[in-house]
Protein backbone atom coordinates (compact mmCIF):
# COMPACT_ATOMS: atom_id res chain seq x y z
CA UNK A 1 0.00 0.00 0.00
CA UNK A 2 1.73 3.47 -0.66
CA UNK A 3 1.14 5.35 2.31
CA UNK A 4 -1.02 8.60 2.63
CA UNK A 5 -1.93 9.53 5.84
CA UNK A 6 0.22 8.09 8.49
CA UNK A 7 -0.46 8.98 12.04
CA UNK A 8 1.82 7.79 15.08
CA UNK A 9 1.65 8.23 18.77
CA UNK A 10 -0.84 10.73 18.60
CA UNK A 11 -2.20 12.41 22.30
CA UNK A 12 -5.06 14.88 22.31
CA UNK A 13 -7.38 15.54 24.83
CA UNK A 14 -10.19 18.19 25.60
CA UNK A 15 -9.96 19.82 29.05
CA UNK A 16 -9.26 16.73 31.01
CA UNK A 17 -11.37 14.79 29.08
CA UNK A 18 -8.47 11.73 27.20
CA UNK A 19 -9.65 10.87 24.05
CA UNK A 20 -6.50 9.78 22.21
CA UNK A 21 -3.28 7.75 23.63
CA UNK A 22 -0.67 6.61 21.67
CA UNK A 23 -3.13 6.74 18.65
CA UNK A 24 -1.88 5.08 15.18
CA UNK A 25 -3.02 4.84 11.89
CA UNK A 26 -1.74 4.38 8.36
CA UNK A 27 -3.91 4.66 5.26
CA UNK A 28 -3.34 4.47 1.54
CA UNK A 29 -5.90 6.13 -1.55
CA UNK A 30 -9.15 5.34 -1.58
CA UNK A 31 -12.13 5.73 1.09
CA UNK A 32 -11.94 4.50 4.77
CA UNK A 33 -15.07 4.47 6.80
CA UNK A 34 -14.40 5.80 10.43
CA UNK A 35 -16.98 4.43 12.53
CA UNK A 36 -17.87 4.93 16.47
CA UNK A 37 -20.50 5.85 18.62
CA UNK A 38 -21.57 9.35 19.39
CA UNK A 39 -18.32 11.24 20.84
CA UNK A 40 -15.93 8.78 20.10
CA UNK A 41 -13.67 11.05 18.73
CA UNK A 42 -14.46 10.98 14.86
CA UNK A 43 -14.76 14.61 14.25
CA UNK A 44 -11.88 15.11 16.78
CA UNK A 45 -9.49 13.10 14.52
CA UNK A 46 -11.16 14.68 11.04
CA UNK A 47 -9.94 17.76 12.56
CA UNK A 48 -6.70 16.76 13.77
CA UNK A 49 -5.57 15.35 10.88
CA UNK A 50 -6.58 18.21 9.00
CA UNK A 51 -4.65 20.45 11.12
CA UNK A 52 -7.84 22.38 12.73
CA UNK A 53 -6.34 20.85 16.08
CA UNK A 54 -3.09 20.44 17.39
CA UNK A 55 -2.28 17.14 19.41
CA UNK A 56 -0.87 17.21 22.37
CA UNK A 57 1.96 14.08 21.24
CA UNK A 58 2.84 12.58 18.18
CA UNK A 59 2.92 12.85 14.08
CA UNK A 60 0.95 13.17 11.69
CA UNK A 61 2.64 12.88 7.68
CA UNK A 62 0.68 13.02 4.77
CA UNK A 63 3.26 12.07 1.73
CA UNK A 64 6.32 13.51 2.89
CA UNK A 65 4.81 16.28 5.18
CA UNK A 66 5.20 16.42 8.92
CA UNK A 67 1.96 18.45 9.75
CA UNK A 68 4.04 20.09 13.10
CA UNK A 69 7.14 20.72 10.98
CA UNK A 70 5.69 21.92 7.72
CA UNK A 71 2.12 23.05 8.80
CA UNK A 72 1.04 25.21 5.46
CA UNK A 73 2.99 22.66 2.94
CA UNK A 74 0.35 20.01 4.69
CA UNK A 75 -2.78 21.82 4.81
CA UNK A 76 -2.09 23.05 0.97
CA UNK A 77 -2.41 19.11 0.30
CA UNK A 78 -5.84 18.43 2.84
CA UNK A 79 -9.58 19.66 2.90
CA UNK A 80 -11.50 19.77 6.30
CA UNK A 81 -15.40 19.10 5.18
CA UNK A 82 -17.08 19.39 8.58
CA UNK A 83 -20.24 20.96 8.79
CA UNK A 84 -19.66 23.95 10.41
CA UNK A 85 -21.59 27.05 10.00
CA UNK A 86 -19.75 29.99 7.86
CA UNK A 87 -16.60 31.57 9.79
CA UNK A 88 -17.06 34.91 8.12
CA UNK A 89 -20.76 35.46 7.91
CA UNK A 90 -20.35 38.84 6.08
CA UNK A 91 -19.22 37.64 2.81
CA UNK A 92 -21.33 36.03 -0.48
CA UNK A 93 -20.60 32.29 -1.31
CA UNK A 94 -18.34 33.68 -4.11
CA UNK A 95 -16.58 35.10 -1.97
CA UNK A 96 -16.60 32.03 -0.12
CA UNK A 97 -15.55 30.25 -2.77
CA UNK A 98 -12.62 32.85 -4.32
CA UNK A 99 -11.26 32.62 -0.66
CA UNK A 100 -10.22 29.19 -1.48
CA UNK A 101 -9.43 29.49 -4.29
CA UNK A 102 -6.98 31.98 -3.04
CA UNK A 103 -5.73 29.52 -0.42
CA UNK A 104 -5.44 26.56 -2.88
CA UNK A 105 -4.21 27.79 -5.98
CA UNK A 106 -3.81 25.04 -8.31
CA UNK A 107 -7.66 24.85 -7.84
CA UNK A 108 -9.25 24.13 -11.36
CA UNK A 109 -12.04 26.89 -11.77
CA UNK A 110 -13.90 24.97 -14.31
CA UNK A 111 -13.96 21.96 -11.88
CA UNK A 112 -15.85 23.97 -9.13
CA UNK A 113 -18.27 25.28 -11.39
CA UNK A 114 -19.02 21.94 -12.66
CA UNK A 115 -19.35 20.92 -9.35
CA UNK A 116 -21.47 23.71 -8.12
CA UNK A 117 -23.64 23.46 -11.27
CA UNK A 118 -24.25 19.45 -10.08
CA UNK A 119 -24.99 20.70 -6.62
CA UNK A 120 -27.64 23.51 -8.19
CA UNK A 121 -25.50 26.09 -6.83
CA UNK A 122 -25.16 28.46 -9.38
CA UNK A 123 -28.28 30.64 -8.66
CA UNK A 124 -26.56 30.98 -5.00
CA UNK A 125 -23.34 32.46 -5.78
CA UNK A 126 -24.21 35.63 -5.11
CA UNK A 127 -25.97 35.35 -1.71
CA UNK A 128 -24.82 36.50 1.83
CA UNK A 129 -23.51 32.85 2.42
CA UNK A 130 -25.70 32.70 5.97
CA UNK A 131 -28.72 32.75 3.92
CA UNK A 132 -27.98 29.59 2.37
CA UNK A 133 -29.99 26.53 3.99
CA UNK A 134 -28.13 23.87 6.07
CA UNK A 135 -28.31 21.23 2.82
CA UNK A 136 -27.02 24.08 0.76
CA UNK A 137 -24.50 24.79 2.72
CA UNK A 138 -23.05 21.42 3.02
CA UNK A 139 -23.33 21.12 -1.26
CA UNK A 140 -21.13 24.40 -1.12
CA UNK A 141 -18.59 22.47 0.66
CA UNK A 142 -18.42 19.46 -0.70
CA UNK A 143 -17.94 21.30 -4.22
CA UNK A 144 -14.84 22.52 -2.11
CA UNK A 145 -14.08 18.83 -1.55
CA UNK A 146 -14.77 17.37 -4.28
CA UNK A 147 -13.09 20.29 -6.74
CA UNK A 148 -9.50 21.03 -4.46
CA UNK A 149 -6.47 19.21 -5.73
CA UNK A 150 -6.13 17.56 -2.26
CA UNK A 151 -4.01 14.33 -1.57
CA UNK A 152 -6.34 13.96 1.69
CA UNK A 153 -10.43 14.46 2.06
CA UNK A 154 -11.48 14.98 5.49
CA UNK A 155 -15.66 14.43 4.97
CA UNK A 156 -18.09 14.52 8.40
CA UNK A 157 -20.78 12.94 7.70
CA UNK A 158 -21.03 13.68 3.57
CA UNK A 159 -24.62 12.77 3.32
CA UNK A 160 -26.12 14.37 6.20
CA UNK A 161 -28.80 16.55 5.20
CA UNK A 162 -28.45 16.53 1.54
CA UNK A 163 -31.60 15.51 -1.17
CA UNK A 164 -31.67 12.66 -2.73
CA UNK A 165 -30.24 13.78 -6.26
CA UNK A 166 -27.21 15.26 -4.37
CA UNK A 167 -26.54 12.03 -2.51
CA UNK A 168 -26.76 10.28 -5.79
CA UNK A 169 -24.03 12.58 -7.37
CA UNK A 170 -22.20 11.99 -4.07
CA UNK A 171 -21.71 8.81 -4.06
CA UNK A 172 -20.64 8.38 -8.04
CA UNK A 173 -17.87 11.02 -7.31
CA UNK A 174 -16.47 9.09 -4.47
CA UNK A 175 -16.67 5.86 -6.47
CA UNK A 176 -14.82 7.35 -9.27
CA UNK A 177 -12.00 5.46 -9.50
CA UNK A 178 -9.42 7.87 -10.86
CA UNK A 179 -10.37 9.85 -7.84
CA UNK A 180 -9.89 6.69 -5.42
CA UNK A 181 -6.95 5.93 -7.30
CA UNK A 182 -4.83 9.20 -6.44
CA UNK A 183 -7.13 10.66 -3.07
CA UNK A 184 -7.21 9.41 0.63
CA UNK A 185 -10.57 10.00 1.74
CA UNK A 186 -11.86 9.66 5.82
CA UNK A 187 -15.08 10.24 6.18
CA UNK A 188 -17.54 9.72 8.92
CA UNK A 189 -21.21 8.26 8.49
CA UNK A 190 -23.32 6.42 11.55
CA UNK A 191 -25.38 5.13 7.93
CA UNK A 192 -23.72 2.58 5.52
CA UNK A 193 -22.21 4.98 2.84
CA UNK A 194 -22.48 2.42 0.41
CA UNK A 195 -19.40 3.71 -1.40
CA UNK A 196 -16.46 1.52 -2.58
CA UNK A 197 -14.19 0.99 0.71
CA UNK A 198 -10.72 1.03 1.18
CA UNK A 199 -11.33 0.11 4.96
CA UNK A 200 -12.80 0.61 7.97
CA UNK A 201 -11.59 2.33 11.16
CA UNK A 202 -14.05 1.69 14.19
CA UNK A 203 -12.66 4.30 17.05
N1 LIG B 1 -14.33 21.90 21.91
C1 LIG B 1 -14.54 20.91 22.79
N2 LIG B 1 -14.29 21.09 24.11
C2 LIG B 1 -14.48 20.09 25.01
N3 LIG B 1 -14.92 18.87 24.68
C3 LIG B 1 -15.18 18.62 23.39
C4 LIG B 1 -15.00 19.63 22.38
N4 LIG B 1 -15.35 19.09 21.19
C5 LIG B 1 -15.71 17.81 21.44
N5 LIG B 1 -15.61 17.53 22.76
C6 LIG B 1 -15.89 16.24 23.38
O1 LIG B 1 -15.01 15.27 22.84
C7 LIG B 1 -15.72 14.05 22.61
C8 LIG B 1 -15.57 13.64 21.15
O2 LIG B 1 -16.26 14.57 20.33
P1 LIG B 1 -16.35 14.38 18.76
O3 LIG B 1 -17.18 15.48 18.22
O4 LIG B 1 -14.97 14.20 18.20
O5 LIG B 1 -17.12 12.97 18.65
P2 LIG B 1 -17.82 12.23 17.42
O6 LIG B 1 -17.34 10.82 17.44
O7 LIG B 1 -17.56 13.00 16.17
O8 LIG B 1 -19.35 12.29 17.81
P3 LIG B 1 -20.71 12.35 16.93
O9 LIG B 1 -20.89 10.97 16.35
O10 LIG B 1 -21.76 12.68 17.94
O11 LIG B 1 -20.53 13.42 15.89
C9 LIG B 1 -17.14 14.26 23.08
O12 LIG B 1 -17.25 13.76 24.38
C10 LIG B 1 -17.29 15.76 23.06
O13 LIG B 1 -18.19 16.19 24.06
Amino acid sequence: MELILQIEGLSFEYANRALFRGFGLRLGAGVTWLRGENGAGKTTLLKLAGGALTPHAGSIRLDDMELQAQPLAYRLHCYYCGGDTPQLPWLTVREVLDLHLALYPATDAALLNAELHAFHLMAALDQPVTTLSLGQHKKMQLSLALALPVRLLLIDEPFNGLDADAVDYLRRELSSPQRLARQCILLTSHLDPALPLAGTLQL
